[in-house]
């Protein structure tokens, strides 16, 4: 029999950049355990692809588009996700962008920081404030739950050379979320980063190419292989669920035992 306190039922989880790669397994992980999912990603072709995955699991879904760097965009979202879903109990601020195929950060224009900036961070900020308003909100009249979540990265803690924008976005989110969970764990609200090590995805193709992890990471990598979105799935249960109450303010590295040497 499965773990009683894992059973989402009821429970309501809204997953930025949910449309695939790890936000998707993490939605897919959460429907599966009963919840209803709210995602929100800036291609309509994959949401619809994103949807049709979800519903498969029988939970109430809905797939919107938003740009998380557009602060009204995502004000306007988030209250049209309580509109429709009733509440949000769970907010995963999961969107975010890379770039470390560059020439190195002497050439970084301002233009490429802004755009890491304005997505992983600012994007992470305006989801997140949006969540806590709501979480708040329902606390104070009594119905006192929430769950905040940031998808940080290794690249935080690894020395991610030429990804100084996105090391530095990753490293803002947790310090951002660390506080965060001391503001509002009176309410009820948990607040974590999640960090991802090397996992095979969209972005990671895009960002340094398959034949960069064969070379110079997976030898780092005592697992010996590429970390997979579904790799997410239970982390993501765990924190939605009343298990993990007592469990705030922390940073979920889950990247096969990567290691420096
Ligand atoms: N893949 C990895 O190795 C890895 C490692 C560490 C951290 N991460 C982080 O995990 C998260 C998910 O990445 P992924 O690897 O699944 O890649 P992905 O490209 O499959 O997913 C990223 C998602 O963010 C969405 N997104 C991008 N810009 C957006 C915007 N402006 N507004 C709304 N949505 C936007 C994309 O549409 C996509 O759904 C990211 O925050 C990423 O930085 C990934
Ligand atoms: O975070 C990312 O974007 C990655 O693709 C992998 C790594 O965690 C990171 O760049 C490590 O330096």
């Amino acid at each position: 029999m499965a773990y009683k306190a894992f059973d989402l039922s009821g429970r309501v989880a809204l997953v930025t950049g949910g449309n695939g790669g790890i936000g998707l397994a993490m939605a897919e992980a959460m429907a599966e355990a009963g919840a209803d999912i709210c995602i929100w990603g800036t291609s309509e072709a994959k949401n619809a692809a994103a949807l049709e995955k979800l519903a498969a699991h029988g939970t109430k879904t809905a797939a919107m588009r938003c740009d998380v760097s557009d602060e009204a965009a995502v004000d306007r979202t988030f209250a049209e996700t309580v509109e429709r879903f009733g509440r949000v109990d769970g907010c995963f601020a999961n969107a975010g962008v890379s770039s470390g195929k560059n020439a190195g950060f002497t050439e970084m224009t301002t233009e490429e920081w802004r755009r890491v900036m304005s997505i992983n961070m600012d994007g992470a900020f305006y989801t997140l404030r949006a969540a806590a308003r709501h979480m708040t909100e329902r606390a104070a009249n009594g119905d006192a739950f929430g769950r905040l979540v940031g998808t940080a990265s290794l690249a935080a803690i690894s020395g991610a050379a030429r990804n100084e924008h996105y090391a530095a976005t990753k490293g803002g989110l947790i310090s951002m979320i660390r506080a965060l969970s001391v503001e509002l764990a009176r309410h009820q609200i948990t607040a974590n980063a999640i960090l991802p090590g090397w996992i095979e995805t969209e972005m990671t193709e895009r960002s340094f190419g398959w034949d960069k992890f064969a070379a110079a990471v997976k030898p780092r990598i005592p697992a010996r292989r590429w970390g997979q979105p579904e790799d997410f799935g239970a982390i993501a249960v765990y924190i939605m669920s009343t298990a993990s109450s007592y469990h705030t303010g922390d940073t979920f590295l889950i990247d096969g035992g990567y290691f420096l040497f």
